[in-house]
């Protein structure tokens, strides 16, 4: 039977290729619902490929081209956040795939698995500001998180077949960004542009420049926390620059299992939304002969702080990571207008760690106030 997908962010990096897995498996998959941000044309060309039941725009003033250009279709239209907050719900929606970006995922997960829907999570900020929350509302609906991200993909990967908890510990690989090895007094001048060249990935580009500074590596360590059940003590990170090997778990014998491949999100995200079948795929193979050596080498705490500022968060607990993941908002947009340096980004989000209200049990309600009053908070700081 085919599975009923609702993709949240369509129109970008992770919703694109959901949709080219999709299209090569069109006996697999059904689309009911598609959303974007702004982007009209490509969501318009999306929903008469795809004829979903319902597209939404979260723009509303892009409302009426929308429906203007899909109104021979029996598509209905919708605008606005709470519109896409609202469609996860749908009774025919077997699985969400949350492949927005930022905080915006939040509300829509929670939703979506209060109406009992599986979920393909991509968007990591869920969890890195509410993955206590949301794991206990997918125990009480019964719902299953099936990671997107390739570190996680593969850990879940290497957990099937293992039926006790008996992770020692997990190994994060991080691909070092485009400034892997390089110090302070090179940090310090690095552009923007520079910044959006990740070596081996083509996504968005909130993801890219955390991957430059090593935020992304930080916040998929607290993703693994809330995903796997882990302690920060068992979630390691190695840089392994090829991205290869995308990630690692050793076992309290002490055997170690790892998932390899070529880095490409399409495995993943068809992973995600087949679990537990495999589906036959042409993605080109990984050849050893390609790649006669594979590095790993220790994570530069030192010139790349975010991934201390991390794991502190992740230690501390409470509202301390939604006040990082909403200053690290804040200062990743202004990096990519131009208005602070690459280094200043941590700066500023250790200080936002440091002056704002600390909760120590936040609910939902606390989770909405800590992320408007520390996304005031950074920009005046800028
Ligand atoms: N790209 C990748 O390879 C990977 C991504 N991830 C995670 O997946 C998520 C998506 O990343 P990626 O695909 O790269 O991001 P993109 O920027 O490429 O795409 C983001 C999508 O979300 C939509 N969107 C953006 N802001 C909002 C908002 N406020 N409300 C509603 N929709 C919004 C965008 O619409 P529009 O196009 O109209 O702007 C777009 O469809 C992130 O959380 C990222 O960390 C995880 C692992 C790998
Ligand atoms: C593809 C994916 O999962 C990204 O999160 C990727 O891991 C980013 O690369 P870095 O290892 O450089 O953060
Ligand atoms: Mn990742």
């Amino acid at each position: 039977m085919s599975k009923h997908i609702a993709i949240l962010g369509s129109t970008g990096s992770i919703g694109t290729q959901t949709l080219e897995v999709v299209e090569a498996n069109p006996d697999e998959f059904i689309v009911d619902v598609l959303t974007a941000n702004n982007n009209t044309d490509l969501l318009i060309k999306q929903a008469k490929k795809f004829q979903p039941d319902v597209v939404v725009i979260a723009c509303e003033d892009k409302y009426s081209q929308l429906s203007d250009a899909l109104n021979d279709l029996p598509i209905k239209v919708y605008a606005g956040i709470d519109a896409i907050a609202q469609v996860v719900q749908m009774g025919s929606i077997d699985v969400v795939v949350t492949a927005m970006v930022g905080y915006s995922g939040l509300l829509p997960t929670i939703n979506a698995i209060k109406a009992r829907k599986n979920i393909a999570l991509a968007n990591k900020e869920t969890l890195v500001v509410a993955g206590e929350i949301i794991q206990k509302l997918a125990l009480q609906y019964g719902v299953s998180i099936y990671p997107v991200d390739s570190e996680h993909s593969a850990i879940f990967q290497c957990l099937i077949g293992e039926f006790e908890n008996s992770i020692e510990k997990i190994y994060l690989t991080a691909s070092g960004g485009p400034f892997r090895g390089k110090d302070k007094k090179f940090l310090e001048q690095v552009t923007c542009s520079q910044a959006l060249k990740h070596p081996n990935w083509d996504m968005g580009a909130k993801i890219t420049i955390d991957s430059a500074s090593m935020m992304n590596k930080g916040f998929e360590a607290i993703e693994a926390k809330w995903l796997f059940d882990l302690r920060s003590d068992q979630i390691d990170v190695i840089v392994h620059y090829q991205s290869i090997v995308h990630s690692l778990v050793q076992f309290q014998d002490g055997s170690m299992k790892a998932q390899m491949g070529l880095p490409d999100m399409k495995l993943p995200i068809q992973f995600a939304l087949t679990y537990p079948k495999r589906l036959k795929t042409n993605f080109p193979r990984f050849n050893f002969m390609d790649y006669p050596e594979l590095s790993f080498e220790p994570a530069d705490r030192e010139n790349f702080k975010n991934l201390s500022l991390a794991y502190e968060a992740m230690n501390k607990g409470g509202n301390l990571p939604c006040i990082v993941n909403a200053a690290n908002e804040i200062m990743v947009d202004a990096f990519l207008k131009e208005k602070v340096g690459f280094l200043q980004m941590s700066d500023i989000i250790e200080s936002c760690m440091f002056k704002a209200d600390f909760i120590k049990n936040p609910n939902y309600e606390d989770y909405v106030y800590t992320d408007r009053e520390v996304r005031k908070m950074a920009y005046s700081m800028l």
